[in-house]
């Protein structure tokens, strides 16, 4: 048994020796050795080449990189460099994501793939500068990408526990996939890109440039406005809302906090947090929506179709003008007291706008403008030309800034009270039935 190891482990007088040379330097190096005699050294040699030989099984694209770095040119940094921020590029960077080895978290894995874990683009890229507005699960702050300050986003934050204390994981994920999966549109807001820490989900969204806010604001700020200014506001919705029916999808939040307008008053539709993909014809029941914009066929619970955005792009249109919701359901907290009764015309408006509003607030479907090409075709929005207002050739602010000619005496303080209440229904939640 003595015999059988002829290769020494070196002596402590070498070790020795050896550190009386490299004082002052830290242990760990003072143990590579290379002063000793032959066999030691003969040992530390087989030692070193069976631990390379191991790293090599092991980690096999380490010879591939040694091999290429022979026959690279100096100047070719085989380093990756750093991540550039194109924002486009969000398939891509989904397509990488390599599987890992090891077990994911469940509280990770429950948010994939919509939220992917480890995206190029995340949190790190930008520089978050102010709040936005709030949401049901976090917060949205105004961003700029670190390497672009010039350009903006708005990036919303949202907090992983509340999500799913409140039930609505299937929620977010399809407010994530359908927005993401949308083609470009000038007035609905894109999402560039989506990811998850631990802790939170993030999604990198379109922020309008040199925003002047949200139109509940402006309206709040403004009070009504002018006729002119609605018909280009209500027709850059209209056309938001006809590329999202074209697409499959049900919006069923069409409201003043849900549209932010940019520097030049157009619009830019967001929050897509009880959108539906649903084919042109289908029907779906679900009850939801904020109470004082729902039609009577969704708060019926019926089956309802996408012409129930119309219903909706109505009530807000009505507030634009006059301030008040059409039918007297402002103090109502649960769909089924809503009335669609006592409904009567705007008064001192034009003859056009009373008439587009008695047909898209007709509580008969039958009477009701329940389609794009019939608005497309109404009196009060022949002066528009949809083609070149899809190329934001108008210009809303300057409408926006006139002051409104309608003079109806409008309850401020009712309004105000009633269009800050967040009137979502229950079966918002009811995602995990998949009823929704
Ligand atoms: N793309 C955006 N550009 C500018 N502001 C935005 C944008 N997205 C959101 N905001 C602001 O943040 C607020 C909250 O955003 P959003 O409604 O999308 O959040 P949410 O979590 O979906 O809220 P909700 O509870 O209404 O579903 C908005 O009212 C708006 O003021």
């Amino acid at each position: 048994m003595g015999n059988v190891s002829t290769r020494k482990r070196p002596t402590q007088e070498a070790i020795k020796d050896f550190g009386e040379e490299c004082e002052g330097q830290p242990k760990r190096k003072r143990m590579r050795i290379e002063n000793i005699d032959e066999d030691e050294n003969e040992y530390s040699k087989v030692h070193i080449k069976s631990r390379l030989q191991q790293l090599k099984k092991c980690r096999p694209h380490l010879n591939l990189l040694r091999s290429t770095k022979k026959h690279l040119p100096q100047e070719l940094n085989p380093r990756p460099p750093l991540p550039r921020f194109i924002v486009d590029d969000y398939e891509d960077v989904v397509e990488k994501e390599t599987p890992r080895d090891s077990v994911i978290p469940w509280f990770e894995l429950l948010f994939l793939p919509e939220f992917p874990t480890r995206s190029v683009i995340n949190e790190r890229s930008f520089i978050l500068e102010r709040q936005l507005g709030r949401g049901s699960f976090g917060v949205v702050y105004c961003a700029s990408a670190i390497h672009d300050n010039e350009r903006k986003f708005a990036i919303k934050m949202q907090e992983k526990r509340e999500i799913i204390s409140k039930r609505a994981v299937l929620q977010v994920k399809r407010e994530a996939s359908i927005q993401r999966l949308l083609p470009a549109h000038p007035f609905v807001a894109r999402t560039y890109s989506t990811w998850q820490t631990r802790t939170h989900l993030y999604s990198l969204l379109q922020y309008p440039p040199g925003s002047i806010g949200d139109l509940f604001t402006v309206w709040r700020q403004r009070g009504s406005l002018s006729e002119a200014a609605i018909r280009l506001i209500g027709a850059e919705l209209a056309s938001a809302i006809d590329f999202l029916h074209r697409n499959d999808v049900i919006y069923r939040d069409v409201k003043l906090e849900n549209v932010v307008l940019d520097q030049s008053g157009h619009v830019l539709l967001i929050d897509f947090g009880l959108a539906k993909k649903l084919k042109n014809g289908v029907n779906t029941s679900t009850i939801c929506g904020t109470l004082q914009y729902m039609s009577p066929d969704v708060s019926s619970g019926h089956p309802y179709s996408h012409y129930v955005d119309w219903w909706s792009l109505g009530v807000l249109l009505h507030i634009l003008l006059t301030g008040i919701y059409p039918y007297p359901n402002s103090e109502i907290t649960h769909h089924s007291k809503l009335r669609f009764i006592d409904y009567s015309t705007p008064l001192g408006c034009s003859r056009e706008f009373a008439n587009l509003m008695d047909r898209m607030l007709a509580v008969s479907t039958a009477h009701r403008l329940c389609s794009f090409t019939v608005l497309h075709a109404h009196s009060f929005f022949r002066s528009i030309n949809f083609a070149k207002l899809e190329n934001r050739e108008y210009d809303p602010i300057s409408e926006i800034g006139n002051a409104a000619e309608y003079d109806m005496c409008r309850n401020d303080t009712e309004l105000d009270d009633n269009l800050f209440r967040e009137n979502y229904d229950f079966d918002r939640f009811d995602y995990f039935n998949d009823r929704f």
